[in-house]
């Protein structure tokens, strides 16, 4: 476990497009709730809509923003109507651009059969968190993917965020074989793309709970 034992085990919920899920995924427990920016994905906002979801939230929830391959100025546009807590970027960002932007950011890796993942992680020092998700030839990210857990790596400094495929039924398992210092999810928990299930919400927080 990344964290100290006695941590628990962070849950984002990404993908959110309306306020009833942002919301439901709070009452369940969410300590993050993610809002795609990226228009080919069926889960993206604009910066407006993100920000009319941010505005009903209550305190102590974290926002995060996804971008894939966006402009430094396309993400400063977004945070000017958007100021999200913390970004999440899916592309080939260069490290300098991703710390342009005046808050913390995580790194997304996709990780493919045989990656030496700790190699792969030492190349973003500047990240907060590694959020370690599963590869697609053509999808940046909410694949509904898994990757082999077996390639996460043991205890580290560094934050490690596991997404790719998770749902209300692996999820205890997931954490108890990574350990990880939280957990993503976006399409396992979806009633229909970007539509989320409050119901398989809380399925899978009681997940968390019982790893
Ligand atoms: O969710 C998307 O549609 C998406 C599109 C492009 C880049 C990133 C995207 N999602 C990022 C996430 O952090 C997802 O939660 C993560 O990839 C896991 O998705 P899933 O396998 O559906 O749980």
């Amino acid at each position: 476990m990344a964290a100290g034992a006695a941590s628990r085990t962070r849950v984002k919920i990404c993908g959110i497009t309306r306020s009833e899920d942002a919301l439901a995924a709070v009452a369940a427990g969410a300590d993050a709730i993610g809002f795609v920016f990226y228009a080919p994905s069926p889960r993206a906002v604009t910066a407006a809509q993100a920000a009319a979801i941010m505005a009903v939230l209550p305190p102590f929830v974290t926002t995060v923003g996804l971008f894939v391959n966006a402009a430094v100025a396309e993400v400063d546009a977004v945070l000017a109507q958007a100021p999200l807590d913390l970004l999440q970027f899916h592309g080939d960002e260069p490290e300098a651009d991703c710390a342009r932007h005046g808050r913390p950011w995580i790194k997304a890796l996709r990780v493919q059969p045989g990656q030496d993942v700790a190699a792969l992680m030492a190349a973003w020092p500047g990240a907060s968190g590694i959020l370690l998700d599963a590869w697609h030839p053509e999808l940046p990210g909410g694949t509904g993917l898994r990757f082999d857990w077996g390639q996460v790596p043991g205890q580290g400094a560094r934050p490690i965020i596991l997404a790719g495929g998770l749902t209300p039924e692996n999820v205890a398992e997931a954490i108890r074989q990574t350990r990880p210092y939280a957990v993503d999810v976006s399409g396992g928990v979806e009633a229909a793309k970007g539509i989320k299930s409050a119901d398989r919400i809380q399925a899978f927080m009681t997940g968390v709970h019982a790893a």
